[in-house]
């Protein structure tokens, strides 16, 4: 049997006049990882606020870990752990001090304490700048520390809140194995997010949020299936190279007055060598030539009609 890490229920939200959450039902299985996908201004920091008991919803009902946010709060917050956009660091601390915090926070005294700082700071590989300030610090490491804080308290149940929006491809790669590894030890992760890429690797399921309603819920292959693929995009000097290329590639479309021709491709190595290599062999020049891959646009074009930028008034 599965069980529910969460569990919300009609949950509705405004501010003023603003409905930010327009009725949304969410269930994040236990030892899961649940994405919670949308651009800026989508409704997810909100969502994970009235989760984590940080803001009240307008109507609705939440439980997490079995218990309701609203009636058994404390229990709520002693079972959670909540990374946000801005982390909780303290600047003007080190890596450890800011740790021993934490866990003196959690009363977690003497050699106990020491020890689960010590595990942390090896685990998120921060030993050597565990004695510098914080405000020394990248934006990776930062995220990694502000991680480590909320694991001492040991919660079952972790919010990310957009753990890896500004960080380079590497701090991104290592935040995605730490979150691995906290599911391999049976954690249940929700996390929120604007890249594709991302819910992709990591979630079990992701659900699409626009505007305050969850647009779709599914498996990365169920959502996938719904999103138009990658392709390669070829853009010609002229109209004859245009044409010639369409000729010999198939499955091609084209766009006249851009002089461009769309390729489907899932972007991967063998498959733009063998456009390349069909040019060639027809002696067909290319101006431009780039891989597109299915974004968080190609998403909200499939599956809401709209851009992800594009915002329409409720
Ligand atoms: N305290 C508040 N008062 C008024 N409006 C708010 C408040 N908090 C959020 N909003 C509005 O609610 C909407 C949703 O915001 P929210 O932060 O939940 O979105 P988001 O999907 O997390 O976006 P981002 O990626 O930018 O954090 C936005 O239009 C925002 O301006």
């Amino acid at each position: 049997m599965t069980s529910s890490a969460i569990v919300a229920s009609g949950l509705k939200k405004a501010y003023g006049d603003k409905v930010v959450l327009a009725g949304i039902d969410l269930d994040v299985r236990a030892g899961s990882v649940f994405a919670l996908l949308g651009p800026n201004g989508a409704g997810k920091t909100t969502t994970v606020n009235v989760l984590t008991t940080l803001a009240s919803a307008d109507s609705g009902t939440v439980r997490v870990a079995g218990y309701d946010i609203v009636s058994d709060t404390k229990k709520v917050r002693a079972a959670i752990g909540v990374t946000g956009q801005f982390a909780s660091v303290d600047e003007l601390l080190s890596g450890e001090e800011n740790l021993q915090l934490m866990a003196d926070l959690h009363r977690l005294r003497g050699s106990a304490g020491k020890r689960v700082v010590r595990q942390l700071l090896k685990r998120f590989d921060l030993e050597e700048s565990a004695g510098k300030l914080a405000s020394t610090y990248s934006g990776g490491m930062r995220r990694k520390l502000d991680l480590a804080m909320t694991l001492v308290g040991r919660p079952r149940i972790i919010f990310l809140d957009e753990p890896t929006t500004g960080l380079d491809p590497r701090s991104r790669r290592t935040m995605w194995g730490i979150v691995r590894e906290l599911v391999a030890d049976g954690m249940t992760i929700l996390l929120t997010t604007q890249y594709l890429e991302e819910a992709d690797q990591l979630a079990d399921r992701i659900a699409v949020l626009d505007q305050g309603l969850l647009v779709a819920e599914g498996s990365p292959e169920q959502l996938k299936r719904q999103i138009p693929g990658g392709h390669i995009r070829l853009r010609f000097a002229g109209a004859e190279q245009l044409g010639a290329a369409a000729r010999v590639l198939a499955g091609s479309t084209v766009d006249l007055d851009a002089l461009v021709l769309r390729v489907p491709s899932d972007g991967g190595v063998k498959s733009v060598r063998a456009v390349l290599d069909r040019l060639d062999e027809y002696a067909v020049d290319v101006e431009e030539f780039t891989v597109h891959m299915p974004d968080l646009d190609d998403v909200f074009l499939a599956l809401t009609g709209h851009s992800s930028t594009e915002v329409t008034s409720r």
